[in-house]
């Protein structure tokens, strides 16, 4: 469970005043649930991720996970990136493991642990290869599962499929549904893609610019597996759409000036 109260983050500047990047953030997320924050770029999601991963402290309010303050980073809540940062001296096999070898898990557990994750990703034909002999897509499924094998109750996800490409990413999209639907992962997803923020979450927080904050929240009702001709689906996204035009007008503005 993760609960952010009133957060505010200001980042120093170069010669003068700060660069408030997030302002009254607070929302929850219950144990459980897949929840992704979107927003236009530059709106402060990152910064939102790191403060709930512990790699950034907030300047106001308070963030909790799992009820206990947020100070470090922590074995709860594990962040998957965009940039897979696999080991390239190690095996699919050796990647996934490398955590719970660093945990002083004995080498049978280990294996048995890491193939049942590396299976899940559908990788267990690719165990003994490095990641240069992979594809995009599949080193990021090493890091999904080089994440799950340490059973965190917290899967914290910045923008892992952007750098796919779409066929790729719709693949993903499917299995990292299942793998939620098996393990009740409880997810704060972040995009700046509409359509993968309605496909996989049960709730949408979209986020507004300068300084970000909340704008709105959408609750995704649609029936899993979902399809991606669910009409449900599709009204909620050009609703979406909606809300975050005036935002991308309010970017566009600020970023060309008069120009
Ligand atoms: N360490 C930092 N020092 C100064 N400014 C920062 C720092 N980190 C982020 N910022 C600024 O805070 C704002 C929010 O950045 P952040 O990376 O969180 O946005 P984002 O929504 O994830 O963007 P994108 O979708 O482009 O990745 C940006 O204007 C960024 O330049």
């Amino acid at each position: 469970m993760i609960r952010v109260e009133g957060v505010g983050k200001t980042f120093a500047q170069r010669g003068g005043a700060g660069y408030t990047a997030l302002e009254d953030i607070a929302f929850e997320i219950g144990k459980g649930e897949f929840v992704s924050i979107l927003g236009p770029s530059g709106c402060g999601k990152s910064t939102l991720l790191n403060l709930v991963a512990g790699l950034e402290r907030a300047d106001r309010g308070r963030v909790e996970a799992n009820g206990k303050e947020v100070t470090a980073p922590g074995p709860d809540r594990i962040v998957v990136f965009q940039d897979h940062a696999l080991y390239p001296w190690l095996t699919v096999l050796e990647n996934v493991a490398f955590g719970l070898k660093q945990k002083g898990i004995k080498k049978k557990e280990r294996r048995e642990r890491s193939m049942e994750q590396i299976r899940a990703v559908h990788l267990g034909k690719f165990a003994d290869r490095y990641p240069h002999e992979l594809s995009g897509g599949m080193k990021q499924r090493v890091a999904i599962a080089r994440a799950l094998v340490m059973d965190p109750e917290i899967l914290l996800m910045d923008e892992p499929f952007a750098a796919l490409d779409e066929q790729t990413r719709l693949l993903l999209h499917k299995e990292l549904e299942q793998i939620w639907l098996n393990t009740r992962k409880t997810i704060l997803f972040i995009t700046h893609n509409i359509r993968e923020a309605v496909t996989l979450s049960e709730r949408v927080l979209v986020m507004s610019t300068r300084p970000g904050r909340i704008k709105k929240e959408f609750h995704v009702r649609a029936a899993r597996p979902r399809e991606p001709g669910d009409s449900v689906l599709h009204h909620i996204e050009s609703q979406i759409m909606d809300t975050l035009a005036a935002e991308l007008e309010k970017v566009a503005k600020e970023e060309y000036g008069n120009d």
